[in-house]
């Protein structure tokens, strides 16, 4: 589904990441631990190919394709998106409009914002005085009306209270099995039936209680440091902390 090869990238002139190689394929989910500025939320922005960033190096593929150079709302259309941390607030727009647009008007917005506790929300701007567990929601909706076939999320628990968790983890999993069977799935079966793919960032690792994640990698000062189990790189970056989790991994 998406393959990195080699890409650095840089923002405003500073090199923030170096020689990444990344392969996800279809309907595998990989999550991303990093301490705090090391470029995580600097990948996904440059596989969705936000301007700030500036592929200095290498190759981004997607379904086969070369991406690297293409406008983001070409990523878009052809089925990559992203739910960032600090999205903008977009007044005169309403959550309604925002999602009929996501969904190319054949959405039922209604359904949609019931499964994400966001009716009362649909009339207002969106983000406009949303807080920061709304903000997730709002995002994670207007996604589920695009249907993306690769689906980035930056931290998607952060922020949001115990209850809703749940509901984030429910949305991100409608989008990744999308065209899959869904009754009686236990979340083996989750893992083995889904088609979509993901790239979660994620600090707690709570979102895999929700959502099973295949691979997890440690991005440390600006390259993929190491990956593997997701469960047990937790377990070591909690119990060793980042610099000696990848060296013991190395
Ligand atoms: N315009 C800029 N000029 C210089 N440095 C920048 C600029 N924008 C971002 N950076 C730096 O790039 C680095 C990577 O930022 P990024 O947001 O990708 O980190 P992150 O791993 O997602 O962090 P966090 O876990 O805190 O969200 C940070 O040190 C940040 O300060």
């Amino acid at each position: 589904m998406l393959r990195l090869e080699g890409i650095s990238v840089a923002v405003d002139g500073r090199q923030i990441l170096q020689d990444v190689n990344l392969h996800i394929k279809p309907g595998e989910v990989h999550v991303l631990f990093g301490p705090n500025g090391t470029g995580k939320s600097t990948l996904i922005g440059a596989i969705m190919g936000f301007a700030r960033y500036t592929v200095t190096a290498g190759k981004i593929y997607f379904k086969g394709q070369d991406i690297t150079h293409l406008p983001v709302d070409e990523r878009a259309r052809r089925g990559i998106g992203v739910m960032i941390q600090r999205p903008p607030t977009l007044r005169g727009l309403s959550v309604r409009e925002m999602v009929q647009i996501c969904g190319k008007n054949q959405v039922e917005v209604e359904s949609l914002a019931e499964k994400m506790n966001m009716v009362d929300f649909l009339a207002r701007g969106v983000n406009e005085g949303f807080s920061g567990g709304e903000i997730k929601r709002s995002e994670l909706l207007q996604l589920m009306a695009q249907q993306p076939d690769f689906v980035m999320l930056d931290e998607p628990e952060s922020g949001v209270d115990i209850e809703n968790i749940a509901v984030v983890g429910q949305a991100a999993n409608y989008i990744l099995e999308r065209g899959t069977r869904k009754n009686g799935q236990t979340i083996k079966r989750r893992r083995t039936d889904r088609q979509k793919s993901g790239l979660i960032i994620t600090h707690t690792g709570h979102i895999m209680e929700y959502v099973p994640a295949d691979i997890a990698h440690v991005m440390y000062q600006g390259t993929l440091s190491c990956s593997g189990n997701p469960q047990e790189m937790l377990a070591c970056i909690h119990e060793k902390g980042y610099e000696e989790c990848i060296n013991c991994a190395l």
